[in-house]
């Protein structure tokens, strides 16, 4: 099956929160931008308006929605008018939370026919074990990322570095690609990642957060 993002490619997640001084749609693009010109085959990016921004790369553009409930835990585009959302500002992908815990939005399975069916867009599947990976893919995914793997009761404690061996455990039993994503803090980790049987990496944290990168550091050199 052909699919958007390229095999053996290295997607760059593009992401600011409010609190970052990076936030907002100018900073994301030119993250995506430099991103682009270093050699990410795919952007991912967090809401409509950074979505439409980093467009300008002309690269796949993986699109998420992070909406916060205190009714759940869930929020990565947990509801159908969070993936229409993301798609009317052009997103190519749409990722969403297809873990098992409780949701106050609609139903995973729902929000995957959806985007497949109406919106005609990939459905990228951000799970935390194998499981949720599994389901996934019978629900028609596209991809199975394993994003959140170490943010879930199901999948803790979270360890320090990413979940090789889920990759691989995936790998073995899916037959859509298997994304690699969480934590691939070095290219040592990213291109372990691809050995293990990933179609492709993400790397956010370690490339597109200055403030992050800094504190690690800072930790090093300052002991704090
Ligand atoms: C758990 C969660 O909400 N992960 C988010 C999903 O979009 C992002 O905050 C991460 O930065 C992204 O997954 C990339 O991972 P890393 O920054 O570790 O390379």
């Amino acid at each position: 099956m052909t699919t958007l993002i390229e095999k053996g490619g290295l997607i760059v997640s593009c992401q600011a929160r409010e609190d970052n001084p990076l936030h907002g749609p100018m900073f994301m693009a030119a993250m995506a931008l430099a991103a682009r010109d270093g050699g990410a085959c795919a952007i991912r990016a967090n809401g409509p308006e950074d979505v439409k921004a980093v467009k300008a790369t002309g690269l796949p553009v993986i699109g998420i929605h992070k909406v916060f409930d205190e009714a759940s835990p869930v929020y990565i585009t947990p509801t159908i008018a969070a993936a229409e959302a993301l798609s009317g500002a052009g997103a190519d992908i749409i990722a969403l939370d297809c873990t098992m815990r409780q949701r106050s939005g609609d139903p995973a399975d729902a929000i995957i026919q959806h985007v497949r069916d109406t919106l005609g867009l990939e459905v990228f599947a951000d799970v935390s074990t194998l499981e949720e990976g599994m389901a996934a893919a019978s629900m028609g995914a596209t991809y199975v990322a394993t994003t959140l793997s170490g943010y879930t009761d199901a999948s803790a404690p979270k360890p320090e570095g990413p979940d090789l061996a889920l990759i691989a455990e995936l790998s073995a039993r899916i037959d859509i690609p298997v994304v690699a994503e969480g934590r691939f803090n070095t290219p040592e980790l990213a291109r372990a990642a691809i050995d293990a049987g990933a179609h492709a990496v993400v790397v956010g944290t370690m490339i597109t957060n200055p403030r992050e990168i800094t504190r690690s550091f800072a930790r090093r050199v300052l002991g704090h």
